[in-house]
């Protein structure tokens, strides 16, 4: 995993909300467990520096035993060099009024700059993860710039979605989240994102069950909860006044975890990588698969069943995820 006994590991925002629960459980084991030393480089800009002196002196006085050292930066070259890992956190958040390709613009910049300083300074074998909005496109424009790194160490975050829908699955079927198994999301982190459950079962005292059989609810299935875990990520901001955050800082969690250590066998979780062309998805956006990891590898799951309303939702959120590409591309030429 590392040439050292400890693994590097960057997050950019850390001076942010995220940021402020992600960082407690990268320390406390829950990312690469619970023997794993880490070095954490906490990175933000450079008017956040004093917020992450005082993050790192909380992160001292709570005694956590893999803590091999702890660096706060705002430059890219000290956050990025030899790092085993990064999780890209760090963006400019759409304030009121702003379209979606003024935010592609105002991050293509970030991107472009990190892209280039993952290619520069980290480690050749650098797993990438991108968590700041809209996360697949910002992992397209890091990936780009990052021509010496493999295109499959780069990565964005759906795994928020794909716990919101196992969360809303067990709720609804009355279950632990532990006994829901392989539900998937596809495509883009955004209002397009299509939760599958097609695939997905349930264990119950007497034995496996597919989701449809528990829920017995077909209608449910196709549209409440579609359009629930679509929506969940606006309802929490909606509620709280401010975005997901301890469930993302989860979600990261449990995706480096993975990636690091593996999924159980025959267990799939959602990852947005690299397109390389299944379930007729374009090669070369970033799209939220179904996977399994071993060795620190991940394989997007083949031969699942896609039928005629599954079609349609997959090429809804890859429509967007191109255009979404064509308009990125555009903004980098003219950088
Ligand atoms: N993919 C997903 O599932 C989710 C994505 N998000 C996204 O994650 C991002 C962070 O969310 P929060 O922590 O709540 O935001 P926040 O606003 O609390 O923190 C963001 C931090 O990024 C920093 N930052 C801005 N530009 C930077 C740069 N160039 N380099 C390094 N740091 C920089 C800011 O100074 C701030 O400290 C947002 O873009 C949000 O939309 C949030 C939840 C879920
Ligand atoms: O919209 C946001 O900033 C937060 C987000 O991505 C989510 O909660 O899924």
């Amino acid at each position: 995993m590392s040439s050292n006994d400890f693994i590097s590991i960057v997050v950019t925002g850390a001076a942010g909300q995220i940021g402020y629960s992600l960082v407690f459980n990268i320390i406390r084991g829950d990312m690469f467990g619970t023997e794993q030393k880490v070095r954490v480089v906490l990175m933000d800009i450079e008017p956040m520096l004093e917020g992450l002196k005082g993050l790192k002196m909380e992160i001292e006085d709570s005694c956590y035993p893999l803590v091999q050292e702890i660096v706060i930066t705002s430059d890219p070259k000290t956050a990025f060099t030899n790092v085993d890992y990064a999780v890209l956190v760090g963006g400019m958040p759409r304030k009121e009024g702003m379209q979606r390709v003024d935010l592609l613009r105002a991050n293509a910049a970030i991107f472009k700059v990190q892209g280039k300083a993952l290619n520069d300074y980290a480690k050749k074998t650098v797993k990438v993860l991108v968590v700041a909005n809209p996360a697949n496109t910002n992992a397209l424009i890091a990936l780009l710039n990052a021509p010496n790194i493999p295109p499959e160490n780069f990565s964005c975050l759906t795994r928020l979605d794909h716990n919101r829908a196992k969360a809303q699955i067990a709720m609804k079927a009355n279950v632990n989240v532990k006994d829901v198994h392989n539900i998937i999301v596809w495509g883009n982190h955004s209002l397009t994102i299509y939760p599958d459950t097609r695939c997905g079962y349930i264990n119950l005292p007497t034995g496996k069950a597919t989701i449809a059989n528990v829920i017995k609810n077909e209608a449910w299935l196709q549209g409440d909860f579609v359009s629930t875990v679509q929506v969940r990520g606006a309802a929490v901001i909606s509620a709280r006044k401010l975005s997901s955050a301890a469930s993302a800082a989860k979600a990261i969690t449990d995706h480096m975890h993975d990636w690091a250590l593996g999924t159980p066998e025959g267990e799939y979780v959602s990852m947005g990588v690299h397109s390389d062309g299944s379930y007729g998805v374009p090669v070369g956006v970033i799209f939220s698969y179904p996977v399994t990891i071993k060795n620190g590898v991940y394989s997007i799951v083949q031969g699942l069943p896609i039928d005629q309303y599954t079609r349609e939702k997959i090429d809804l959120t890859t429509k967007e995820l191109v255009e979404e590409k064509e308009s990125a591309t555009k903004i980098l030429a003219e950088m």
